[in-house]
């Protein structure tokens, strides 16, 4: 079976799929470079999943799906990434029922399943945060924990963001899930102390590790080159300020 981490958020918008693509495109780096030095090359050291996405459909410049590949720069197809989209842009029970269908739960779950099987390294990204409705029963919890996934819980910054994070904490732990920890995200610089702060109470209150802080940057690129930079910029950000040897144990 191969590893994986789940990467939900604190509220729908916080970063998830900006976080997930800029860690995997530096776990990437780091992959190819260490099979480099063995003498090996794999062409896809890492494989990323959005199991649904609601409010973009594949070829969208908005989607998740087309994101976390253009900031990934990970080569795998759209329809790879995701496996069901939904117009409405609401949560994907909601959505799927304005479209007249169900989420097929045991079909996702198989999915998951084969995914995990196929592939050595898995980054799974939930939609919004960890209690949304996927289905009638069902919520992005119960999807990281029938997949037996760590989560990493992405969050914001700004005031606020300390009961969000316990409360994602608590429910995540009462249902049995593992942390692998939180991820602080869009960071304008603005206050040290109290971001400081903010880490002491989530890593106090909740007994899990804040292991980085992403900088708030200016909006995402447009063009192939503009990503490309775009990428690079990201990798040394996540190099210098976020700790991924403890993420990267976890897959
Ligand atoms: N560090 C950052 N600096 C500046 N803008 C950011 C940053 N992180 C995210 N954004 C912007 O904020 C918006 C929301 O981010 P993103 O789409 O990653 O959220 P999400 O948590 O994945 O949402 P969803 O629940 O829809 O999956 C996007 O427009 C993204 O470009
Ligand atoms: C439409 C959003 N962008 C997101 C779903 C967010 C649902 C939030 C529901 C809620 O908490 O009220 N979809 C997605 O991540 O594909
Ligand atoms: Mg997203």
């Amino acid at each position: 079976m191969g590893k994986g981490l789940f990467i939900t958020g604190t509220d729908t918008e916080v970063g998830k799929t900006w976080v997930t693509s800029v860690l995997a495109a530096a776990a990437a780096r780091r992959i190819s470079l260490h099979n480099a030095g063995q003498g090996t090359v794999l062409s896809n050291p890492l494989h990323l999943w959005k199991p649904i996405q609601s409010g973009s459909q594949p070829g969208d410049p908005r989607a998740d799906s087309f994101r976390l590949l253009r900031g990934s720069g990970i080569e795998q197809t759209e329809e790879e990434t995701v496996t069901y989209s939904l117009k409405a842009p609401l949560a994907p029970w909601m959505a799927a029922r304005r479209a007249g269908t169900l989420i097929p739960w045991e079909e996702l779950l198989a999915e998951g399943e084969r995914k995990l099987a196929s592939y050595p390294r898995l980054l799974v990204e939930g939609a919004g945060g960890l209690l949304v409705p996927l289905t009638e029963r069902y919520t992005v919890a119960d999807l990281a924990a029938a997949m037996g996934l760590p989560l990493l819980i992405v969050a914001r910054t700004r005031l606020g963001t300390v009961n969000h994070t316990l409360l994602t904490i608590e429910a995540a732990r009462q249902r049995g899930l593992r942390i692998a920890g939180v991820l602080l995200n869009g960071y304008p610089g603005d206050d040290d102390l109290a971001l400081s702060e903010t880490i002491e109470m989530i890593e106090q209150f909740g007994s899990v590790p804040v292991l980085g802080v992403f900088p708030q940057l200016e909006e995402e690129p447009v063009s192939m080159e503009e990503w490309e930079a775009w990428r690079d910029q990201w990798i040394e950000i996540v190099e210098s300020r976020i700790r991924m040897d403890e993420i990267m144990s976890f897959f």
